[in-house]
């Protein structure tokens, strides 16, 4: 069969695109670990399906990581999906719903950029107790959107992203479900440097947006920094997280600004 597709990118963490609103896709764990391979598909940390809605949003946002799992929510994910379906309807409108596994979010065409209105975060632990051996700071926890360790380092480039994250990604204390891994520096108050250990890619990416709301997130908790702060991300770009406060450790109005660009678009056979 020959499969439509369309190539985005969120400031790096990039994704294969198909418009599956007539339902008649019903790609495999397979199809997806192919369609994501660099060497023999397309290549893309994960991939984006486009569904009818079921509880009156616009659409349905569906996200499937490299290795064809489904994850619940990918931010950098959203702001293409924002972009890609704004594009797919009357008008072009500058503000699009879509229903996830972590809610129903909204994404904003913003000058250049897209910002997406995030789910609220949840499972806040500021200290979860695991140590991993080599590896010096506090494991924190958050999910926002989707599971996030949180560490903050004195030498970022230094850090082994991947050998550390993957010991904190499969680390007991996260199992069953694993969780995403971020290395986290203040370059200045309300400024931050991070790089993210992703599940399901197995690997560090060029960016992820959940992880930076999860390490801006954490920025203000423990440092007091206000709402917004920029985020720098390995792929280069600077990103932007809001937030309001509504307690001690509970936050409302999260939103991730940056951009979401098409690349190009193709036939493949699956
Ligand atoms: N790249 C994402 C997160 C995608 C899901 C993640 N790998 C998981 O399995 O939790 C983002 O930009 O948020």
């Amino acid at each position: 069969m020959l499969l439509h597709f369309y190539k985005m990118n969120g400031a790096g963490n990039d994704f294969v695109v198909v418009d599956n609103r007539d339902l008649s896709l019903s790609l495999t764990k397979d199809q997806i670990e192919h369609l994501c391979d660099r060497h023999r598909g397309v290549g893309a940390d994960g991939l984006l399906a486009v569904e009818p809605a079921e509880n009156g949003a616009d659409f349905k946002f569906r996200y499937y990581n490299a290795d064809g799992g489904e994850a619940e929510m990918c931010g950098n994910g959203a702001r293409c999906f924002g972009r890609f379906t704004a594009a797919l309807m009357e008008g072009e409108p500058e503000r699009v719903t879509f229903e996830t596994i972590a809610g129903t979010l909204a994404a904003e065409l913003v000058e250049d950029d897209i910002r997406i209105a995030m789910s609220e975060p949840k499972d806040l632990n500021l200290d979860t107790g695991v140590e991993i051996p080599g590896l010096e700071g506090t494991l924190r926890f958050i999910n926002t959107g989707v599971p996030h360790v949180v560490v903050f380092v004195a030498d970022l480039p230094g850090t082994e992203a991947v050998r550390h994250g993957a010991a904190i990604r499969y680390n007991k204390g996260f199992a069953p479900a694993g969780t995403n891994a971020n290395f986290a520096t203040v370059l200045a108050p309300g400024h931050i440097a991070i790089r993210t250990y992703e599940r399901g890619v197995e690997d560090e990416t060029l960016a992820c947006g959940t992880g930076m709301v999860a390490c801006a997130l954490m920025h203000h908790l423990l440092d007091g920094a206000p709402s917004p702060i920029k985020v720098d991300v390995k792929g280069g770009d600077t990103l932007e997280i809001g937030f309001e406060k509504t307690g001690e450790t509970t936050f409302t109005n999260v939103t991730l600004t940056g951009p979401g660009d098409f690349v190009f678009e193709g036939d493949i056979e699956i």
